[in-house]
C-alpha cells in the first residue's frame, strides 16, 4: 500500500494495493501490521461505523475529548466524498489548520485520522456509504462539534450551494470556542 503524509503530522492518505482481473478487484481494505508500521505504533480499533449519505450533505466537524479521543480511519465504499480534518493539538505548529482528501469507491483512498483531529465530510456525489474505524467507544458526553463554516478555519468545501446538515452540527461551537483536546 502507499502511504501519503499530509501537512498535518500524523494524518496520513494510505491507498491500497489493488488486484484487478476479469472478476473484478481484490484488497486488503485493513491489514493491522501494514497500518501499524504506516502508523509508526500499534493501534487498536474497537469499533466500525458505516453511514449512507446523500449528496451534499454534510457530517461534522466531530471529535471526542479525552479520554474518550477517537482516531479514525476512513473510507469510501459507494459515491464520493471531500474529507476534511482539522488540527486541534494546541501544541502544534499546525495547530487550527485542515487538510482536504477526495475519498470514493474509485479511488479506493483512505485517511487515518489520529486523535486530537476534528473530522468532517462533504457527499459529493447522488449517495456516498462511508466506512470507519474507530480507535475508542462513541461517548455522546464526549462528543464536541465545531462549526463547518467557522470563519477561523476557513475550510474550502467543494460546495455548489448551502449543504444538508443535521440540528446537532448546526448548533456547533466557533473554534474559537472549542473545547480543546
Ligand atoms: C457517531 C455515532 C453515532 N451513533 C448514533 C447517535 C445518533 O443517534 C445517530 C447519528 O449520529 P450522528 O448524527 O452523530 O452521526 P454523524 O453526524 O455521522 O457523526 C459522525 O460524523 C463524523 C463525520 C465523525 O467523524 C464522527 O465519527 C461522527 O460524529 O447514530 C452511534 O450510536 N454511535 C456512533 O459512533
Amino acid at each position: 500500500m502507499k502511504v501519503t503524509q499530509t501537512k498535518l503530522a500524523g494524518v496520513l492518505v494510505i491507498e491500497p494495493r489493488v488486484f484487478g482481473d476479469e472478476r473484478g478487484f481484490f484488497f486488503e481494505s485493513f491489514n493491522q501490521r501494514a497500518f501499524d508500521e504506516a502508523a509508526g505504533a500499534h493501534v487498536d480499533f474497537v469499533q466500525d461505523n458505516h453511514s449512507k449519505s446523500s449528496r451534499n450533505v454534510l457530517r461534522g466537524l466531530h471529535y471526542q475529548l479525552p479520554p474518550k479521543a477517537q482516531g479514525k480511519l476512513v473510507r469510501v465504499v459507494q459515491g464520493e466524498v471531500f474529507d476534511v480534518a482539522v488540527d486541534l493539538r494546541k501544541n502544534s505548529k499546525t495547530f487550527g489548520q485542515w487538510v482536504g482528501e477526495t475519498l470514493s469507491a474509485e479511488n479506493k483512498k483512505q485517511l487515518w485520522i489520529p486523535a486530537g483531529f476534528a473530522h468532517g465530510f462533504l457527499t459529493l456525489s447522488e449517495t456516498a456509504e462511508f466506512l470507519y474505524k474507530t480507535t475508542d467507544y462513541y461517548s455522546p458526553e464526549h462528543e464536541r462539534c465545531i462549526r463547518w463554516d467557522d470563519p477561523e478555519l476557513a475550510i474550502q468545501w467543494p460546495l455548489l450551494h448551502s449543504p444538508t446538515i443535521s440540528d446537532k452540527d448546526k448548533s456547533g461551537t466557533s473554534f474559537a470556542e472549542y473545547d480543546p483536546v
